[in-house]
């Protein structure tokens, strides 16, 4: 049974309550896995139901498991709970379920993880309305719904925390323009809410993990298992990213040491994107330099008349 840990003292969440979307795979899962280590009862929800629940029975054992070792008994008064809710966040109305059936469940709701997420490698020119429509639904406005339930629901009287995992567009999102554009939104929502809902106690966050963390199931939606060793070539660690390396971070933001921390991004991708090129320009010479000479030369569209001059 593969090993839960965290850097974080013991107990930190005991009692705690936090929704993790798409916390059934990859880097959603990790999320989840340490904010139950560390004490706290998770609500993953996600569309694919069976593949969520079987991810939640092996969570829990995982768990459990690791507790009772760290515990050196087989109970504990503050073993987290896992539940599992079937939720498309491009549904408002499924939103608002998931939001008003945890608290109805747990009666609190501490941490938001919007994770849930993905997209498609298409050049912009090659995008369909629809596609681009489900890259933007996806990330920018079923985020956005989360991050408006949890607050009516139930963070505007009781304050909470607020993840939003964006991806790298530091430099834009070339190959996923789509991406791009709707984490670049919810980049910026992400200092909008940390400011409309600072008197409500409420601090929003944003993470950006780097374009390199190895899940098979965030491999597998490109369907080619080699892309992400291209992306290990040009990167500066050499190396792709831990799932763990991002969960690490997201308990940081919801933990009090980052108490005075709100409206950020944290970019946690090992320097990528200052380092990465993230798409070929074939050589060409399309690029017209603009001269003094060549915009005063007779007949030019720029050329000015003599008496037009000081
Ligand atoms: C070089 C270095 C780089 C390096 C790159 C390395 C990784 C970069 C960093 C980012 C990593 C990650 O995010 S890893 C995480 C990846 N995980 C995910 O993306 C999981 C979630 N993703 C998804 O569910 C899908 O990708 C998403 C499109 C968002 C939603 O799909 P749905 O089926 O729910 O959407 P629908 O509403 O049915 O619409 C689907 C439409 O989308 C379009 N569409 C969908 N897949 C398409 C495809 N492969 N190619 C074209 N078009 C596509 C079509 O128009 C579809 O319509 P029709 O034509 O009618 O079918
Ligand atoms: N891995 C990487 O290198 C990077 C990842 N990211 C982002 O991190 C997040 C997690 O990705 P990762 O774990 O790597 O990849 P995964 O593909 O494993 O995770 C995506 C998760 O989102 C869920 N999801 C997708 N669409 C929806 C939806 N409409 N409603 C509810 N849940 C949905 C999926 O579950 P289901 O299919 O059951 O709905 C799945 O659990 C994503 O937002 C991703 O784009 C960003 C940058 C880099």
């Amino acid at each position: 049974m593969a090993a839960v840990s965290s850097v974080f003292r013991r107990g930190l969440f005991n009692g705690r309550v936090a929704v993790v979307t798409g916390g059934g795979t990859g880097i959603g899962q990790a999320i989840a896995l340490e904010l139950m280590y560390l004490g706290c009862s998770v609500v993953v929800a996600s569309r694919k139901i069976e593949r969520l629940e079987s991810a939640a029975k092996d969570m829990r054992s995982r768990i459990s498991q690791q507790l009772s070792l760290a515990e050196g008994t087989g109970s504990n008064k503050h073993a987290p709970d896992l539940s599992v809710v079937k939720c498309n966040i491009r549904e408002e109305k499924e939103v608002q379920r998931l939001v008003s059936s945890t608290v109805e469940k747990y009666g609190r709701l501490d941490f938001f993880v919007n994770n849930a997420g993905g997209q498609f490698l298409s050049p912009a020119a090659n995008i369909s309305h629809k596609g681009w429509t489900a890259v933007i639904d996806t990330n920018l406005t079923g985020t956005f719904l989360c991050c408006r339930e949890a607050y009516k629901q139930w963070m505007q009287e009781n304050g909470g925390a607020i993840v939003n995992i964006i991806a790298d567009m530091y430099k834009g999102f070339p190959s996923m323009s789509h991406t791009g554009a709707a984490r670049a939104g919810v980049d910026n929502l992400t200092k909008s809410l940390a400011i409309e809902w600072a008197d409500s106690g409420v601090r929003v966050n944003a993470l950006a993990p780097g374009s390199a963390i190895y899940s098979d199931t965030a491999a597998a939606n490109y369907g080619d298992i080699d892309l992400f060793s291209h992306v290990k070539e040009s990167h500066p660690t050499k190396r792709l990213g831990r799932v763990e390396e991002i969960s690490g971070a997201v308990c940081f933001l919801l933990s009090p040491a980052a108490s005075f921390v709100s409206g950020e991004t944290l970019y946690v991708d090992g320097a990528g994107r200052l380092y990465q090129r993230m798409w070929e320009i074939p050589e060409h010479n399309k690029s017209k330099a603009y001269t003094w000479e060549e915009d005063s030369k007779e007949g030019s569209s720029n050329s000015h008349t003599t008496t037009s001059k000081l």
